[in-house]
């Protein structure tokens, strides 16, 4: 069933890129007052472009042939000044047409760029957990850039080829009929071979983008990963891997290329056709003195320039099939308003006193697996709890679902007493800080990544620095605070990246603060200075820790031992030992670190 789903999704058809157009438009209608400007440009230009043949056909049939009086009007000097004028007109428009048109794409697109930022930001955990990084940077950068291409490049070129293409036939039937019925002969075989080739090449588009999704994953992964694969020398294996997709890319571009290459020959074989079947036609016409040479000329002109936006479609053909991929694709994400966070909604708090209760809480991740049982807890403001327990018993789990990242299925988390599925998240979040074993921090300075943009006086900024022991860290650097930070923390250790990211969770003056502590060896020094940052930090604030330290633990009000998902026990250290229970076996196997204590 779940197989068949995915399936139905991925065939492309032709309804979704209609609605995806659509959607493009929608974005597109703030710049309507410059898209209807490029529209006038149009009709400007190809009205020149049809207008120039029926000058020369009147100089050659009724100057020349019908040997007209070359007065005034019809002077050759007047009927050359027309002509320049009408190719200055057409010139003039045409540079007009093409400036507007892109500036209007890039606006266009600069939007649909936030959009899809701004949809990545509200993606939900249980949403990206599932997604490949590699996926999403598709979307915000080949997609668009394809779109982009379309816009500038093809759409406006097609909008042009379609008008100019209703202008010759328009011109032609009103010239001669038989002669355009003649001419266009050829439309008919050339209509269905284009229509043979096109599910090819959509299905194909879906494929090839796909690919580039996960050749995207792959490097995002692998120079994420680098460390690990240099030292474990697995640089062979992953280029193996590498080459594999690299060469299903490959395959799938070569049927691009193929299909490609042959519309625009096909194009050109139809047109020459078309022009031969005219001209055997026609000089059978004029030698009956059914026609004029002139008009026949007009055609044979006509003809060419009918072909040349029809070669120039099918050329882009595939270019807009891509970009319409793309499209769906990036409207795919943009409408999954279902499963985005909601973070201005809810019952909004400002203040938070901090006091915090499960009550019979089960969760899963998948809708099958429990991961937490009937877990109840009630931790009241101000107080510290320890989370102890094996690997996998759910730890982690509990302090996401504090921080509103999944929704559980029965039970109830209290916040304050509210339901925290009825907060308002933002208000939340606002009032949570974490310090994670895995310290994130982006490329900027130090001061950016404890701040995170947000407005933080200096007084409270220096504060933070303080109590974090972050000052000799800081100090340390020639720059100081404004010391660049490459992407991740990468030039920084371990013990720096903590003690930032300890400043940055004080800074934010959290009234819930949460640590997942660090089991990396850290120097003596720093860990005494880590430990003192976890002192002031948890002062008069609610906090839980996943601890792993045996002195961390010790200091908490309450401690709670996990098993499977279950709270085994509960208590504080004394309590706890004197239980003789499980927390009582991991102090004496020594399974939690018993430094600096
Ligand atoms: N995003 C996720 N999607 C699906 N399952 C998950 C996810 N995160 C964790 N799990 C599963 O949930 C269970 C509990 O994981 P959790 O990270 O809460 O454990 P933990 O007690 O924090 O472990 P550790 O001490 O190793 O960090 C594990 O079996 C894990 O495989």
């Amino acid at each position: 069933m779940k197989f068949m789903r995915n399936k139905a999704r991925s065939i492309p058809n032709t309804a979704g890129s209609v609605n995806s157009l659509r959607e493009l438009l929608k974005i597109s209608s703030p710049q309507k007052s410059k898209l209807l400007l490029a529209c006038v440009c149009v009709v400007i230009v190809n009205t020149a472009v049809i207008y120039k043949p029926i000058i020369l056909k009147f100089v050659i049939d009724d100057l020349f042939i019908g040997q007209k009086a070359q007065t005034g009007f019809y002077s050759l000097t007047s009927i050359g000044i027309i002509y320049l004028l009408v190719s200055l007109t057409g010139s003039l428009f045409g540079y007009i047409q093409v400036n507007v048109i892109n500036a209007a794409g890039q606006q266009m697109i600069k939007a649909l760029r936030e959009r899809v930022f701004q949809t990545i930001q509200l993606l939900p955990l249980h949403y990206l957990d599932k997604t490949s990084s590699g996926r999403l940077i598709t979307r915000a950068t080949n997609d668009i850039s394809e779109i982009s291409d379309m816009y500038t490049d093809v759409l406006m070129n097609l909008f042009n080829d379609i008008f100019l293409l209703t202008g010759i036939l328009y011109a032609m039937i009103h010239l001669n009929l038989e002669l355009a019925l003649v001419a266009l002969a050829v439309i008919p075989p050339m209509a269905a071979l284009v229509t043979v080739i096109k599910n090819k090449v959509r299905r194909n588009f879906f494929t090839v983008k796909h690919i580039i999704g996960k050749i995207n994953s792959f490097m995002a992964e692998n120079i994420s990963g680098m460390k690990i694969i240099q030292i474990f020398n697995a640089e062979k294996e992953k280029e193996q891997e590498f080459k594999k997709l690299n060469q299903e890319y490959f395959q799938s571009t070569m049927i691009q290329v193929r299909l490609n290459s042959f519309l625009r020959p096909a194009s050109e074989v139809f047109q020459s056709l078309s022009v031969a079947i005219l001209i055997w036609y026609g000089m059978g016409q004029i030698s009956n003195h059914h026609i004029q040479i002139g008009l026949l000329y007009a055609f044979t002109t006509y003809v060419k320039q009918f072909f040349n936006p029809i070669a120039d479609l099918s050329e882009r053909y595939t270019s807009i099939q891509s970009a319409l991929v793309s499209t769906e694709r990036i409207f795919d994400l943009l409408n999954r308003k279902d499963i985005l966070e909601d973070l201005d909604s809810g019952i909004p708090m400002d203040e938070i006193k901090g006091d915090i209760e499960f009550k019979n809480v089960w969760f899963s991740y998948d809708n099958e697996n429990w991961i937490l049982k009937d877990v109840s807890f009630k931790i009241s403001p101000g107080q510290s709890v320890a989370f102890v327990g094996e690997t996998g018993s759910g730890k982690t789990t509990i302090i996401s679902l504090i921080s509103g990242f999944y929704k559980i299925q029965k039970g109830e988390i209290l916040i304050d007493g509210f339901n925290l599925n009825h907060l308002n998240l933002r208000d939340l979040r606002k009032n949570i800080s974490v310090v994670l074993q895995d310290v994130f921090l982006f490329s900027g300075t130090i001061k950016s990544n404890i701040t995170l943009g947000n407005p933080i006086d200096e007084r409270t900024l220096s504060e933070a620095i303080q109590y974090s022991c972050c000052d000799s860290v800081i100090d340390s650097f020639p720059n100081g605070m404004e010391e660049p930070v490459m992407e991740r923390g990468a030039t920084l250790s371990a013990g720096q990246r903590q003690l930032i990211s300890f400043a940055r969770a004080i800074a934010h003056n959290p009234r819930i603060f949460i640590l997942d502590e660090a089991t990396a060896n850290i120097d003596t020094n720093t860990e005494k200075l880590i430990q003192k940052a976890i002192e002031n930090t948890v002062k008069n604030r609610t906090t839980l820790i996943i601890a792993h330290r045996l002195s961390t633990i010790k200091n908490a009000d309450n401690i709670i031992v996990l098993k499977n998902g279950t709270i085994i026990e509960m208590g504080n250290h004394s309590k706890l030992l004197q239980n003789n229970g499980y927390y009582a076996e991991l102090v004496s196997e020594n399974s939690l670190t018993n430094k600096v204590s």
